[in-house]
């Protein structure tokens, strides 16, 4: 048996839609898996009721599929689904990792990306990599159609989860399909802004470079009360806060003096709206860990 455990990820960062991607130290998912006929999958932990185990349908009977690698997959969830962490990529990315391993494959962890990203098509329509793409590598991630540049980063952040969910596929379909000339402008500035905050672990860059104004004013209109919770962490001291994924999670940067003060500050605005959520202060982290013997 091989056990690996995938990370959470923070995709977009609000200038880098389906682009950038971030691991979280926390949550994670943790995925066993053992050589079988057929590829099973059970599943525990958050969320789990709402997944489902066929193969045909979860994002790991896909990598299974595409490794050519039959398993019986355990799954323990950390992640908790449709929350913008990138739930079902933890899972995709932990089972290419194990399945590569257990099976020999040899492929390296870049090799992996596509492989985990066809888990992404199956739940969403589309093989974005940008959730993948920093499980399995770690740090902050740019995938393009080039391939992936992976940077190590370990800026602290908080996620902040509402007990309610978005669906990826649904906040696909508002974003808008085209996007006036300075606003693109105004994307790229920040998104550039963003890339070398990441080098330099900088939270004031990384803050300023989370804004955008094309997809992020749409999908945030999703979530209930994301603008009090945005004033109330800015307010707290993050330095920048934007949709986390496809929400509803939302994610601020921020020193890690003023960490614990915005999470506070985020839950409590959530709960003035009648909204519970659940906040990881975390820092970006590693990639997904594979434990050979068991
Ligand atoms: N291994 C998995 N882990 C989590 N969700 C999965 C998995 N396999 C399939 N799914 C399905 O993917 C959907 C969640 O994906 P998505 O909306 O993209 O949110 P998330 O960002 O949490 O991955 C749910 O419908 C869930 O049932
Ligand atoms: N680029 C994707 C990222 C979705 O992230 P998730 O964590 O919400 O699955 C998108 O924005 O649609």
């Amino acid at each position: 048996m091989l056990t690996v455990r995938a990370p959470a990820t923070s995709a977009n960062l609000g200038s880098g839609f389906d682009v950038f991607g971030v691991a979280l130290g926390a949550p994670a998912d943790v995925i066993r898996v053992e050589r079988a006929p057929e590829t099973s999958i059970s599943i525990t932990g958050a969320g789990s009721n709402y997944i489902p185990t066929d193969p045909e349908k979860n994002t790991v009977g896909a990598v299974a599929e595409a490794l050519d690698a039959p398993a019986t997959i355990r799954i323990d969830k950390g992640v908790r689904p449709s929350s913008g962490l990138g739930s079902s990529a933890a899972s995709a990315a932990g089972a290419a990792v194990a399945l590569n391993a257990l099976y020999d494959r040899g492929l390296s962890r870049e090799e992996l990306v596509p492989v985990a990203a066809e888990g992404e098509a199956l739940v969403s329509g589309e093989a974005h990599p940008d959730n993948v793409a920093p499980s399995l590598l770690g740090g902050f991630t740019i995938a393009t159609d080039d391939g992936v540049t992976q940077v190590d980063a370990s800026l602290p952040v908080v996620a902040c989860l509402p007990e309610t969910s978005v669906s990826t596929r649904d906040a696909r379909d508002v974003v808008p399909k085209t996007a006036a000339l300075e606003d693109v402008v105004d994307t790229v500035g920040h998104a550039a802004t963003l890339t070398v905050g990441m080098t330099r672990d900088d939270p004031e860059l990384v803050g300023k470079g989370l804004n955008d104004a094309i997809v992020t004013p749409e999908r945030s209109a999703l979530i209930d009360g994301y603008d009090a919770v945005r004033e109330a962490a800015l307010e707290a001291g993050a330095t920048g806060v934007t949709v986390s994924g496809a929400g509803p999670g939302v994610l601020a940067v921020c020193y890690a003096a003023d960490q614990r003060a915005i999470a506070g500050a985020m839950m409590d605005a959530f709960d003035a709206e009648g909204i519970e959520s659940r906040a990881y202060q975390t820092t970006i982290g590693e990639g997904a860990r594979l434990y050979p013997n068991g």
